[in-house]
């Protein structure tokens, strides 16, 4: 099969989110969009990365996180298309995330994420994690503006993350939903989770203050973690996944796969198509992240055809060595995020 053969672009699918917020109708969301964890050394390259995204790419769909220290860098980069006019605020699908150190206090994060991304709205937000962690200032900090808080913090005697497990990792769902219902807040258009495994997903949608399904579970996904049983249970409960990670992350290991590698060569194109693709036949976002400017100008819009067969394959690679990728230690506590090579990727 030839590059040439007319596919469309993955620029020009978007999913439905099916969430309940009254009165905002439905809402979609661009397949692809450009991740923004860019390693802190590399950060300010990401306002370049998102402009090249969304002036040569075509992508039209941002993720990223307070936690990741690079909105500030993505506002300007948004200021600067912006201002050429080609490409308006209404045109993109920008998502922001509250991390667990803001899990009483979401508000405030998403004020302080507007605030570097220079909008008046995002289109998502999600609560990062399912966890609640201590406000701890950096050191030096003085306290004055806005708090410079640790993002992980760990205990300096034994090394172990501060997780405040008897805290309620749902408040902060819950303010989030009280943002999206409130008439007069027009911060947030959807709200949704990450990290959120079926037990946790259960919870949520049986407490009885909860009233908005969540748009989104960003989770992640990849041939070596496919999360297969979370994907379905998403499905019928109406919740869109995301998948994080896509590529195995740093280094791209996923690329090197003996079977992606195979696929790529059956059609003749990248590995980044053929996980994408895959990604996108089974119904799944996917938020591919690169600094590097030619790979964000052209590699991540191909979509190909991949047959029922081909998708069943690259399941079978997390089916029979299930690896997850990014293996918080804060994680432990929730199931399935154990370990590495023992976890059972659900
Ligand atoms: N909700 C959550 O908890 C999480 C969310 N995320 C989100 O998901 C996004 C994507 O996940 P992330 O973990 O960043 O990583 P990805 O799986 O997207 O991998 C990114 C890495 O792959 C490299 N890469 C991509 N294509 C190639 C290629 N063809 N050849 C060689 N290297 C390649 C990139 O390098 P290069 O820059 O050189 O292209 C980069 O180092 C994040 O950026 C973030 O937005 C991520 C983790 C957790
Ligand atoms: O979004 C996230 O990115 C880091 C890893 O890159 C992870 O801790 C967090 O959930």
């Amino acid at each position: 099969m030839s590059k040439s053969q007319s596919h469309p672009s993955t620029t020009e699918i978007y999913f439905t989110l099916k969430n309940n917020v009254p009165g905002l109708g439905s809402q979609i969301i661009p397949v692809v969009g450009l991740g923004t964890a860019s390693p802190s050394d590399r950060a300010p390259e990401t306002k370049e990365a998102v402009i090249t995204a969304i002036e040569k790419g075509g992508l039209r769909h941002i993720d990223t996180a307070w936690f990741y220290g690079t909105e500030k860098f993505i506002g300007e980069a948004l200021q600067e298309v912006f201002s050429r006019g080609k490409v308006k605020r209404e045109d993109l699908f920008i998502t922001t995330k509250v991390w667990p150190v803001y899990w009483d206090n979401a508000s405030e994060s998403i004020d302080i994420s507007l605030k570097d991304l220079q909008l008046d709205y995002v289109d998502l937000v999600l609560q990062h994690w399912p966890l609640c962690f201590p406000k701890i200032l950096k050191p030096g900090s003085n306290g004055n503006g806005v708090p410079q808080y640790i993002g992980v913090p760990h205990d300096s005697e034994t090394g172990e993350p501060l997780v405040e497990s008897e805290k309620d990792y749902l408040t902060t769902y819950k303010q989030l939903q009280s943002i999206v219902l409130d008439p007069r807040d027009h911060r947030v258009k959807n709200i949704g989770v990450s990290n959120y495994p079926i037990g946790y997903l259960n919870k949520l949608l049986s407490d009885p203050d909860i009233k908005i399904t969540p748009a989104i579970n960003q989770v992640e996904i990849n041939p070596q973690c496919p999360q297969l049983e979370l994907a379905e249970f998403c499905h019928e409960k109406g919740i869109l996944m995301t998948a994080y990670s896509p590529m195995g992350s740093s280094g791209a290991p996923i690329l090197k796969l003996p079977e992606i590698v195979e696929l790529a060569k059956k059609y003749n194109c990248s590995g980044n198509d053929i996980v994408i693709s895959y990604l996108i036949r089974r119904g799944i976002v996917v938020i591919p992240r690169s600094l590097n400017l030619q790979r964000i100008a052209k590699d991540f819009q191909n979509y190909i055809l991949l047959t029922d067969e081909d998708v069943d394959n690259i399941n079978q690679i997390g089916i029979k060595t299930p690896f997850r990728h990014i293996d918080e230690d804060f994680a432990k506590s929730i199931p399935g995020f154990t370990g590495r090579t023992k976890t059972k990727a659900t």
